[in-house]
């Protein structure tokens, strides 16, 4: 095909003709709405438990309040690409009474002017939170639909494949059986905080040595801390931690807007001791404050709260020239068409959803169809060779649609 002849199939693309936004509730993109009994519900430490009314469960303040937000684009041939994040109803109404009227009529070949301009629209009451994951919920149906109007697969859109295969750590409470499935590392939730004191501390430590006796010494053990740390608290875990237990990572130890925290953390921690954070991060700006400021060793993205694919090139840009790896947040599909190409992601998060955690179950299930689950901790790259990110819309579920933009 001549130049000329690209940029007219291009330009000649079909437009998006409707813009719809559905909430959904129960698993799926808002992977912390689970029923009871869950291993992801289980006295994990937020920043809440300094509040003993809910330290026991984090869906008692809140953490599955928003449900999952559903973007659809359909386009003026019919064509229609879709995607999941956490957002609910309020994401709903930014998609729809404010991000609409950048949509609407544009081709999916514009993805930056449009990112650009749904970024600085709502900059004023935006910048990162709900509204970056409703930003980043219809960059990534942007591109789910500009793939399949393409017939391409979105990673080979960004460049394609640097290896053949994705490999896998594994989040959840098993990290014993998730050596046993073939993943590369096992990460455990923090259940006690700087409230529960030396008794905490000591269960938090008696737990990592119990798994690194049953792991044994090579297998990555890593904590996740959800932001429930203070300096001082997180400075002697990551010590004790990686002394008595050979700690891999200590993941968002402090709140997200602690950059001082972090810098002081990464300085303290002992030598060979990753510190890793950023899943509630958003924006390439707030992750060169992360980098600039020397927070952390691995920035840890979610394609789906940071801004989607459109600003995870530059996220991921930034980080590779400064030699930074970066590892998105559990994310399914929309952080594994990222990663498989590229060389400073050299491994992916799978969130165990399963209640256990006893067996893989697809991340984002009942809400995606078709979506590939990791084997023996891999993925190959050839599972993602369908158009978009591949996956369909299950409609079987209860999609709610609050508002229009019509
Ligand atoms: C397991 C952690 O507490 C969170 O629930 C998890 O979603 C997130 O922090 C992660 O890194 O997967
Ligand atoms: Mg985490």
């Amino acid at each position: 095909m001549s130049v000329s002849g690209a940029i007219e199939r291009t330009r000649s693309l079909p437009r998006i003709a409707h813009v719809r936004a559905f909430t959904v509730r129960g698993g799926g993109a808002d992977y912390h709405d689970q029923g009871d009994g869950h291993w992801i519900d289980d006295h994990i430490a937020t920043p809440m438990s300094r509040y003993p009314e809910y330290r026991q469960s984090r869906q008692s303040f809140g953490i599955n309040v928003l449900g999952t937000l559903v973007v659809e684009l359909e386009a003026d041939d019919g064509t229609i690409g879709f995607a999941v994040t956490t957002g609910g109803e309020p994401a709903c109404y930014i998609v729809e009474k404010h991000l609409s009227r950048f949509l609407v009529g544009r081709s999916p070949a514009e993805y930056e002017k449009i990112w650009d301009q749904m970024y600085f629209s709502t900059q004023y009451y935006g910048r990162k939170g709900v509204v970056l994951n409703a930003i980043s919920g219809v960059d990534l149906a942007i591109w789910d639909l500009l793939g399949k109007l393409r017939d391409e697969p979105v990673y080979h859109m960004l460049g394609g494949a640097v290896r053949d295969e994705l490999q896998f750590y594994a989040t959840g409470a098993r990290p014993d059986l998730a050596k046993e499935m073939g993943f590369i590392g096992g990460k455990l939730p923090l259940h006690h905080g700087p409230a529960e004191g030396l008794e905490g501390m000591e269960k938090n430590i008696a737990l990592l040595s119990d798994m690194r006796a049953k792991c044994g010494d090579d297998f990555w053990l890593m904590y996740d801390c959800w932001m429930s740390l203070d300096l001082d608290y997180a400075t002697r875990l990551a010590h004790r931690a990686w002394d008595e237990c050979g700690l891999k990572w200590i993941e968002e130890a402090l709140s997200p807007d602690d950059y001082w925290g972090y810098a002081a953390l990464k300085k303290a921690a002992p030598p060979g001791l990753l510190v890793t954070t950023g899943e509630h991060e958003a924006t390439r700006w707030g992750f060169r404050m992360l980098m600039d400021m020397e927070c952390c060793d691995i920035i840890q993205p979610d394609v789906g709260w940071c801004g989607g694919v459109t600003e995870l090139i530059k996220i991921a840009n930034y980080a590779d020239s400064r030699g930074v790896m970066m590892v998105p947040h559990g994310s399914s599909v929309y952080s594994y068409h990222f990663v498989i190409t590229r060389h400073n992601s050299p491994f992916a998060e799978f969130l165990m959803m399963h209640p256990g955690p006893t067996e893989v179950v697809p991340m984002f299930a009942p809400q995606l169809l078709g979506e590939p689950v990791p084997v023996n901790g891999h993925i190959r790259a050839s599972e993602l060779d369908r158009a978009g990110f591949g996956v369909e819309l299950n409609r079987e579920i209860a999609l709610q649609r609050p508002y229009s933009n019509s």
